[in-house]
């Protein structure tokens, strides 16, 4: 498990962490989301043990990560410029991963070769950006971490590859037990595969919760009410209402089931549950707080 309690990080003055604190748990997919100049790198980097904490606690599995080099050994991560040895081809940085990272292995390395269809001998340099990306992963998932620390991880990569990547690493959590945290701009982009979100906004951790929080706690509904009633009844615990045509949608601040109970004494014609996206609930989620939460998550 992944705890950063209270961490603050200043450069010259300028707060970039600002007693931002989560959870991330063991096995989980963790998407942390943020516009830029949240803090998601300055987080990563604390996590990777390359930034000591000004104040507050950064820990794995119970154990400060700064200046712990066996800790350091099961955490792999993918920066958002990812770094290789100027003249290095594949199978350099290979060598490198594997003599870094105890948990590497030469036959996952092999059969990922089949995924990622590149010639070993090529130059890191000369491929392309997508391309190094692809070689982060292939040796990032080589190396079969406890931790995988992603930041944008899958920009650059085109729309297959990606597909592919993500479905190597929910593979890994599934099979593994590996902890994903991984970094974006854009909430919608990590929908599909986080079990848990948090959002960053000038350092601080806004909220975090975990998917099943957020999909039992708010319901969107399509109703359509009988003949002459127009208006939506207001003991509901509604957080968002439109209409078109007799169809409401009405966003409730509850399960699906209690929603239709509560319904019920207004004899709707139609009451048919449709899946919110997460962008929805976290925008009502954050709805009352006094800034653009449109513009910090999507
Ligand atoms: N080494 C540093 N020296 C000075 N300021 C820094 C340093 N690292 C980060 N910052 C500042 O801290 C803030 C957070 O930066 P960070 O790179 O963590 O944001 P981010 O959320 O990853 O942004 P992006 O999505 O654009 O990558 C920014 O204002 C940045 O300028």
């Amino acid at each position: 498990m992944i705890r950063v309690n209270n961490l603050t990080k200043t450069f010259d003055g300028f707060t970039a962490l600002d007693n931002a604190t989560l959870t991330v748990p063991q096995g989980s997919v963790y998407g942390l989301v943020g516009p830029n100049g949240a803090g998601k790198s300055t987080l990563l980097r604390h996590l990777c043990g390359v930034y000591s904490p000004d104040k507050g606690v950064v820990s794995i599995d119970n154990q400060p990560i700064w200046e712990n080099e066996t800790l350091k050994q099961r955490v792999v991560t993918i920066p958002d410029d990812w770094h290789y040895f100027l003249q290095a081809n594949i199978r350099d940085m290979m060598k490198f991963y594997r003599g870094m990272y105890p948990g590497f292995s030469m036959e996952r390395y092999e059969k990922l070769k089949e995924v990622f269809q590149m010639d070993e001998k090529r130059a890191i340099r000369r491929l392309s950006k997508g391309m190094q990306k692809q070689v982060a992963f292939w040796l990032s998932l080589s190396a079969c971490p406890d931790y995988l620390l992603l930041d944008e991880p899958v920009d650059g990569l085109d729309p297959v590859m990606r597909r592919q990547v993500w479905s190597l690493l929910l593979g890994d959590v599934a099979e593994r037990g590996t902890t994903v945290l991984v970094s974006s701009h854009n909430l919608r982009e990590l929908e599909d595969v986080c079990d848990h979100v948090g959002i960053l906004d000038h350092g601080k951790v806004l909220l975090e919760r975990s998917l099943a929080q957020l999909q039992d706690n708010m319901v969107k509904l399509q109703v359509v009410f009988p003949d002459g009633m127009t208006v939506v009844p207001a003991d509901l615990d509604i957080v968002h209402a439109t209409k078109i045509g007799r169809m409401h949608t009405l966003i409730m601040r509850t399960d699906a089931k209690t929603a239709t109970e509560r319904l019920a004494p207004y004899q709707p014609l139609l009451v048919d549950a449709i899946p919110l996206t997460l962008e929805e609930i976290f925008v009502y989620e954050l709805g009352g707080a006094d800034y653009a939460v449109k513009d910090i998550i999507l």
